[in-house]
């Protein structure tokens, strides 16, 4: 079935031109939705579910959520049928409706994730968020914590440097197994039908969102940091609508 959608170029860099035969990736925090001063506390506009369901089906079901959050977060947020991949690649649902896919990984010892919950509650407005198979020290609330819990997960990490990896987000610091990132994501589901052969277009904002532009680049398709392309996530979202109005 031919597409019903041509990505449009972006708004900052209209010299690039439209895009057929598209596969979308988009990032969550901080590209479709504003950063929020928690985790829980973003706010998603009425109408991007069904948004991003529309340019779905518009695609032939090329379109994939890829996120550092759980995939249970993802369906809060995102209540639609749609492919997601959650816990940065570590967690996939190309089928929305079927089972998620873990891959074999290692999951952090419970005595890592006592400690970081001990160092958070010596930080009033600290948060730690467990995803599959680590977790993230949060300290937006909590700025004075920044360098004592890079250097709590460095020192886990450095127990098992083989195992894990520190991933630096924004205002927060996460222990992630070595083995899944964005890049796998977007390889595991490029690798799929309706993913396989199409141009895929990468949109992020955060430097964990470098590996999943890279893996895009290395399919022949793109990888846009929101920054350059559209500025803002209402930018984004917009460009999102008239992409799914020329249906
Ligand atoms: O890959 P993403 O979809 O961009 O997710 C990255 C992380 O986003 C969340 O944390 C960030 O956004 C919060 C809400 O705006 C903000 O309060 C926090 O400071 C940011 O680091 C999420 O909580 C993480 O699990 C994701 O890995």
């Amino acid at each position: 079935m031919p597409d019903l959608i041509t990505l449009p170029p972006p708004p900052l860099v209209p010299g690039l031109g439209p895009i057929a035969g598209a596969a979308l990736f988009l990032d969550f925090d901080g590209t479709l939705v504003e950063i929020a001063p928690r985790p829980d506390a973003v706010v998603v506009p009425d109408h991007l579910p069904g948004l991003l369901h529309r340019l779905t089906e518009g695609l032939g079901g090329a379109l994939a959520v890829v996120s550092g959050r759980a995939l249970s977060d993802l369906d809060h947020f995102l209540p639609v049928p749609i492919p997601k991949a959650g816990d940065h690649g570590a967690s996939l649902r190309p089928d929305p409706l079927a089972p998620s896919v873990l891959p074999s990984l290692p999951k952090v010892p419970a005595a890592w994730r006592a400690e970081a919950d001990a160092l958070a509650e010596r930080h009033p407005g600290a948060l730690v968020e467990d995803k599959a198979h680590g977790f993230v020290i949060h300290y937006r609330q909590a700025p004075e914590l920044e360098d004592a819990a890079r250097a709590l997960l460095a020192g886990f990490v450095a127990e098992d440097p083989d195992a894990f990896a520190l991933l630096e987000a924004r205002m927060a610091w996460e222990i992630r197994p070595r083995g899944a990132s964005k890049a796998t994501a977007v390889r595991a589901l490029m690798a799929e039908a309706p993913f396989t052969g199409r141009v895929p277009v990468f949109i992020g904002d955060d430097v964990t969102d470098e590996e999943g532009m890279d893996a895009a680049r290395s399919f022949g398709g793109q990888g846009w940091r929101l920054d350059d392309m559209f500025g803002t996530p209402q930018a984004l979202r917009e460009w999102l609508a008239e992409a799914a109005s020329s249906r």
